[in-house]
């Protein structure tokens, strides 16, 4: 195989089980950038796997257009009888969909129809941050998380949704024999583990029905999408509308939640950083609008910087290289073998962002300055037609939420409890704090 050539441990050519190995602690997006600084931009790391850093590689692998497609694993992290928008691997299916699903997240229609609705629970959130900081210390956390789902008995499903489904993606033959051994076990906490689909659904479906019982005044994501559905030639079906809120419910919350987590913790850990952005947003007016915020230079610098280095979604995107093969990193390769790319590395490259591992939001007040490609290779919410869906409501609720915080919890500051330590990043697809907490006091 022409894969030969590519540099990379011994082992990679002959087994997947030391990636697996990795995948299992949490720590595939530490391995594979550890591989690019000891073997350089492209690395084999299984026997049909190439992990990628080069920004042409990138750029051409995520272009529009470009032949590389979504890989199955992400069907098997979907587990869905029929695959959503984050699964669907067919372009043409793809973009169907994409075009049914996009009114109700563009950024006009966001502003007009949800805002007062995001900022409501902003306010909400950093009011329980600021009381439980006052009387001890926040998990904030725990607070982003309620800020971006709904608390009830669902959240526990959802919050292990992408947990489940990429081990389910990775192992399926374990998970198919652990997951009829536990249906036997009256376990309520493995039952929500193997059962976290149903779950889900359960929830996406209460959250449609409520939709479809709401006034026509009443706009919601999934009104949005019932109606928008029903207008097409070939409407999504019932089953299909609450599979997508499924989707919504699972992508949008602990994504949101970790990245603004990150964010002030990183901004904490710099007083002066601090004090300068508590400046900046006391000098906003009572009734702020989100279009207020887009204007001040501090506060989407921070938001910049923090997707930079801590987006919640830095690990590999796994694509197909295209049926009559590619070169890449001018190495040739057979069609249909895995090339991913991690924006945890790209975002690392020191010839993109000088000193890449100082959280340093100046860097953004003057983007003219940063070297060539670097905004191209700034990939938080992914690329090409598979960019985030949710990328402009993420971002609201990142500008709302972090100007509320520093407005209101003046001051605040690290409790004992967070360290680098307990921040550092645990990988299940997503990222999230080793603690599954971080802790703030006022
Ligand atoms: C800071 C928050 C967020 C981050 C960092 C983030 C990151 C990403 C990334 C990297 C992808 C590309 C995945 C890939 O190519 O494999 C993606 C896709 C997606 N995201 Fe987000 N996301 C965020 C918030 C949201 C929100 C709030 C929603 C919706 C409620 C959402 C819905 C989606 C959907 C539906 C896709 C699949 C799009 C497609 O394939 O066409 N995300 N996101």
């Amino acid at each position: 195989t022409p894969l030969r050539q590519i540099p990379g441990p011994w082992y990679a050519p002959f087994t997947h089980l030391v990636l697996k190995a990795q995948v299992l602690q949490g720590r595939r997006l530490h391995y594979i950038h550890d591989l690019h600084e000891r073997y350089g931009p492209i690395v084999r790391i299984a026997p049909k796997e190439v992990a990628i850093s080069d920004f042409d590689a990138f750029s051409e692998i995520h272009r529009i257009n470009s032949g590389y497609h979504k890989t199955l694993w992400y069907e098997m992290v979907n587990n869905q009888e029929v695959p959503g928008i984050f699964a669907i691997r067919d372009p043409k299916q793809h973009a169907q969909r994409r075009r049914l699903l996009a009114r109700g997240f563009s950024k006009s229609y966001l502003k007009e129809y949800w805002e007062d609705s995001i900022r409501e629970k902003a306010e909400l959130a950093v009011a329980k941050i600021k009381r439980d900081a006052t009387k001890g210390s926040a998990d904030i956390l725990k607070w982003w998380t309620f800020y971006t789902t709904d608390k009830n008995q669902y959240m526990r499903a959802v919050e292990l949704n992408l947990f489940a489904g990429g081990m389910h993606a990775e192992f399926p033959i374990m998970w198919d024999v652990i997951w009829s051994i536990c249906n036997y076990l009256p376990l309520q906490s493995l039952r929500q583990l193997f059962h976290y689909q149903e779950y889900t659904m359960e929830y996406a479906s209460r959250a449609v029905n409520n939709s479809k019982s709401q006034d026509g005044n009443t706009k919601t994501i999934f009104s949005t999408i019932i109606a928008e559905a029903g207008k097409e030639d070939t409407p999504l079906t019932d089953k299909q509308v609450k599979l997508e809120a499924g989707n919504m419910i699972v992508a949008g919350s602990d994504t949101t939640a970790v990245t603004l987590t990150y964010l002030i913790w990183a901004v904490l850990k710099k007083p002066e950083l601090r004090k300068d952005l508590e400046e900046e947003v006391r000098e906003l007016k009572e009734d702020f609008t989100d279009t207020d915020l887009e204007t001040l230079p501090l506060l989407n610098a921070t938001i910049e910087e923090a997707l930079r280095l801590y987006s919640a979604a830095p690990a590999s995107l796994p694509r197909q290289t295209p049926a009559n093969g590619a070169t890449l990193c001018r190495y040739k390769l057979p069609g249909n073998i895995t090339v991913c790319t991690q924006a945890y590395t790209i975002h690392r490259d020191p010839n993109m962002f000088s000193d890449p591992d100082n959280f340093d939001p100046t860097r953004f007040l003057h983007p003219e300055t940063l070297p060539p490609n670097s905004s191209a290779a700034l990939h938080p919410f992914g690329a090409g037609s598979r960019i985030c869906l949710g990328i402009h409501l993420a971002r609201t609720e990142l500008r709302l939420a972090t100007a509320l915080f520093f407005r209101e919890c003046v001051g605040a500051r690290l409790a004992g409890t967070t360290t680098d330590e307990s921040m550092e990043m645990e990988n299940f697809f997503l990222i999230q704090p080793k603690a599954h907490r971080c802790e703030i006091v006022l």
